[in-house]
């Protein structure tokens, strides 16, 4: 049996199990706000079969593979302690679980470029482990006319999440040049399961200081322009 799309096929109804949601294609309502506020969190949208068979994963490799993640581009590629503290694991579709999920953000991906006219041409992510006593300081994840990324993603594995833990993301407004810093629009807790997207040039965001260890699936919707394969940060 093929995985992959049976998967697929059990997902796409599934996508927006949302407190409240209403009724239609869930895509209409990802695009809808999208287009509207920039961003949307998704409490409960993947089955648990798919996020089970990725904790199982990301927690059956070797913390040795993966890499303290760096800041800046390929060119001034930097770690630095004081702006985050966590270490990733780039992903393919080697393992089916994670399989899984790549189909249903290819699905995500044609269904909001058909919607948005997005172009968007490519998907890439990465497993973050956030040990305690880490954090990702304020960013943003693409600098206007200056990168691919056009939307950020990100999934939460942590099991059983309470607020005591810590490391929620905070997201803050867009910035308005002379403009006195923002308090936060929203904290998204990393709850298991829940996702959230915004576009990557418009929202600064952090994660704050993270009290027991976190577990969570980052990754960037891209476009394909001139800069070709310099991507940000380097892998
Ligand atoms: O894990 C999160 O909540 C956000 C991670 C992040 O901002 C990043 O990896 O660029
Ligand atoms: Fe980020």
């Amino acid at each position: 049996m093929n995985t992959t799309v049976s998967a697929l096929a059990e997902v796409r109804p599934a996508y927006l199990r949302r407190p409240g949601a209403r009724d239609g294609d869930p895509l209409d309502q990802v695009a809808t706000a999208l287009r509207s506020d920039g961003y949307i969190v998704l409490p409960a949208p993947l089955p648990p079969a798919v996020l089970g068979g990725m904790l199982r994963h990301f927690r059956s490799i070797d913390r040795e593979r993966f890499k303290r993640a760096g800041i800046g581009r390929e060119e001034e590629h930097q770690l630095n302690r004081f702006v985050r503290g966590d270490e990733i694991f780039w992903l393919d579709s080697a393992n089916p679980a994670v399989a899984a999920y790549l189909s249903w953000m290819e699905a995500l991906r044609l269904g909001l470029n058909r919607r948005l006219f997005l172009g968007l041409f490519d998907y890439e992510c990465h497993y973050a482990y956030y040990d305690r006593g880490t954090f990702y300081r304020k960013h943003l994840d693409a600098f206007k006319g200056n990168t691919n990324r056009v939307l950020s993603t990100v999934l939460y594995l942590t099991p059983n999440w309470q607020p005591r833990d810590g490391g929620e993301l905070a997201i803050y407004p867009p910035e308005v040049d002379g403009a006195p810093p923002a308090e936060p629009l929203l904290k998204v807790a990393p709850r298991f399961g829940q996702m959230v997207i915004f576009l990557s040039e418009e929202f600064p965001h952090e994660v704050l200081m993270v009290n027991r260890p976190r577990y969570s699936v980052t990754g960037w919707f891209r476009v394909n322009n001139s800069l070709g394969d310099s991507i940000d940060p380097a892998k």
